[in-house]
């Protein structure tokens, strides 16, 4: 009997429940990881559910496979909840299919996880790109002695020192002390006047003055932070302030290694392995322009052969597993910068920037302002590339669409590019957007499409049989605003008629599932597609049933980090609109989010979504205003709606979904 094939056994209630699993996972593998799964035998299984990405290390697995038989080779992905394994025989393949699937192994977090097996023709997955460091990162192995190294961790004292309670402080994520100047999290700077009395500790002094002699670094710095990480900790990724500290900032690692992940505005991540007892030198691009951050996490992806110790953690997925962090003290060096950064890369650079991001709108006036700039504007000059991003229809979309009668008329209100106007040809739809290159490019597929602001939609009220809405009405920067967009739509319905409706979620990981968004950014993923808003979704999957917890405890920071403007360099003060990083989480329902052109990308040719790591060629940064919203938000304003009812409300990959029909 074909090995999958169960056909002619009756199955009871538990196997058919895991066959349907085993299906789901298989179909996963095929439209998430583009892994084909075969019906017949091979000497090849996928093994669902053990990954690195889910907490299964190599000395958890390998054990298990090679019970059942010689085991040649064991694939495992970073950040991927499947791996391969090559048997040196199919009857061995055979045996480890029949007996793992299905069957339980305890994960090195202590949770129970369910394998499903497949057989492959071959071990591939979605190929990571060849990384290399960021340019002007250096990570120099073993710069001091294990006694060095005790004695720093010993000269940290860690009690409470109520006369300067500002030197010392407990973030939600870690520990940390200022020496020299105290760093603010309020405004990610220093007071330049204001030095800590007492300097840098002596024992770095001397230690700093030997790095410089032996050619280390090129300056002495004179404002040192430790910080302190628990297992499960981590800091978010950010950019050191350009205008508060020179170019080099070093930091040296002990009591435990970690990975620290590296991010350019492209949206490649590179993790970089910090051996304990090693100095991170950041200069240049790597100092200016690439994000560094620590995944909150108790295990890290790494290399297994003993060889390997410092720098990128490479695609070579025969060699990589899990390893438990320990407690990690670091001692960043920085030199606090005494006049404005001139350094080459303006779009991230304080010192640069030619106007302060905008403020929270307080009245309609401000917030039709704030649209009109970080909206209308940003969509007319981005459109041609924007659109180039946006191809796949999401499912649940085309499925509203094609389950309306023929011959409705419905309004697209915000079409963007016009992805949903052809969708069903039964239809006679009517698309409207604010950006007039958005609309000429749905001319130019030929369909009927004109430029209206969605607060005043020019359609005779009741004329239409339904109506969508999709990535649009979290552009309105106030809560009377969005009502309003809300309300013209309703208008619009005849009685009967339905809308849908879709707006971008504060919440992007839900019931455990991270969203395709925040999935893009997994580290070690190579070159991805960055492009940032809801829209980017551009598939939808079910993920291998994962228990996803690699960084979920506490990767999302609290309101009290938000407002210790800890989760980004660039925020200011309170009052102004917080810049978010692409494919994070959110910390503030209002924000503005980066767009990167391409070169001199604009209505013209796309370029490739995504270019080499560490190269020049950033196109200029466009933000575009968000409120993304709450659970529950989205149906509590389409409650105040006059004779308009919620049929259904969903969360879809990342957005808050509802269906309405008018009395
Ligand atoms: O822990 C580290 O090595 C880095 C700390 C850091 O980036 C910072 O404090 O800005
Ligand atoms: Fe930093
Ligand atoms: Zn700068």
């Amino acid at each position: 009997m074909d090995s999958n094939h169960q056909s002619n056994v009756k199955l009871s209630k538990t196997e058919k429940k895991f066959l349907r699993k085993q299906i789901k996972a298989r179909h996963t593998l095929l439209r998430h990881e583009g892994i084909e799964t075969v019906s017949y035998a091979t000497q090849i299984l996928v093994v669902a559910n053990g990954g690195l990405g889910n907490g299964v290390s190599r000395n958890k697995l390998l054990p298990e496979l090679e019970k059942l038989g010689q085991v040649d080779a064991l694939l495992m992905p970073p950040n991927k909840p499947y791996s391969f394994v090559t048997y040196k025989t199919t009857e061995e393949s055979k045996k480890a299919y029949a007996t793992l699937n299905g069957q339980n192994i305890v994960n090195d977090l202590g949770q129970k996880i369910i394998l499903y097996l497949n057989f492959v023709e071959k071990a591939q997955w979605k190929e990571l790109g060849l990384q290399a460091l960021p340019p002007g990162l250096k990570v120099v192995e073993e710069i001091i002695s294990s006694e060095d190294e005790k004695l720093l961790l010993e000269s940290v004292s860690w009690t409470e020192d109520t006369d300067n309670p500002n030197f010392q402080k407990s973030l939600k994520h870690r520990r940390v002390k200022h020496f020299g100047y105290e760093f603010h999290y309020e405004n990610n700077n220093v007071h330049k006047d204001k030095p800590l009395p007492g300097g840098l500790p002596d024992i770095c002094d001397s230690m700093l003055e030997k790095w410089l002699k032996e050619g280390f670094i090129r300056h002495k710095p004179d404002q040192l932070t430790v910080n302190q990480y628990e297992p499960g900790q981590g800091i978010p990724a950010h950019i050191d302030t350009h205008s508060a500290f020179e170019d080099e900032i070093i930091s040296l690692s002990l009591g435990s290694e970690i990975i620290m992940d590296f991010k350019h505005p492209d949206g490649v991540t590179v993790p970089v392995m910090l051996p304990l007892r090693s100095l991170l030198v950041m200069t240049g691009e790597s100092r200016y322009l690439w994000t560094h951050g620590i995944t909150p996490r108790k295990f890290d992806t790494v290399q297994a052969s003993k060889g390997h110790k410092s720098g990128i953690i490479t695609g070579d997925v025969g060699d990589l597993t899990l390893s438990k962090r320990g407690i990690r003290t670091s001692f960043t060096f920085r030199k606090v910068r005494q006049t404005p950064c001139d350094c080459s890369y303006p779009l991230v650079c304080d010192s640069q920037m030619k106007e302060p991001p905008p403020s929270f709108p307080e009245s309609d006036k401000e917030a039709s302002q704030l649209e009109q700039k970080y909206v209308h504007q940003v969509y007319e000059e981005i459109a041609g590339h924007f659109s180039s991003t946006r191809h796949t229809p999401w499912p649940h979309i085309v499925e509203f669409l094609k389950a309306l009668p023929s011959g409705s008329l419905v309004a697209d209100v915000g079409c963007g590019n016009g992805k949903y106007l052809g969708i069903n040809k039964e239809l006679y739809m009517i698309g409207c957007d604010r950006s007039q290159n958005l609309v000429d490019i749905c001319r130019e597929k030929q369909y009927q499409a004109f430029v209206c602001d969605a607060l005043s939609v020019p359609v005779r009220s009741g004329s239409c049989d339904a109506c969508i809405s999709i990535a649009v009405i979290h552009h309105f920067a106030t809560a009377e605003r969005r009502m309003a967009a809300l309300q013209e739509i309703a208008r619009l319905l005849r009685s009967g008629g339905k809308a849908l409706i879709y707006v971008w979620a504060m919440e992007q990981e839900y019931q455990k599932k991270k969203s395709k968004y925040l999935r893009e950014n997994k580290s070690n993923q190579g070159r991805q597609e960055i492009s940032s808003d809801p829209s980017a979704q551009e598939l939808f999957v079910e993920p291998v049933p994962d228990t996803g917890h690699q960084d979920s405890a506490c990767s999302i920071p609290s309101i009290n980090d938000f407002q210790k403007g800890r989760y980004h360099s660039r925020e200011v003060a309170n009052s102004m609109l917080p810049i978010h990083t692409n494919r994070t989480s959110f910390h503030s329902q209002d924000l503005l989010v980066p767009w990167h052109l391409k070169g001199n990308a604009s209505k013209e040719k796309p370029t490739e979504p995504f270019g080499p790591a560490g190269t020049h060629d950033t196109g200029p940064v466009l933000h575009r205003y968000y409120h993304v919203f709450c659970e529950g938000e989205l149906e509590a304003a389409c409650q105040t709606l006059n004779n308009v009812s919620i049929l259904q409300s969903y969360y879809d990959q990342g957005n808050w979904c509802v269906i309405l029909q008018k009395a």
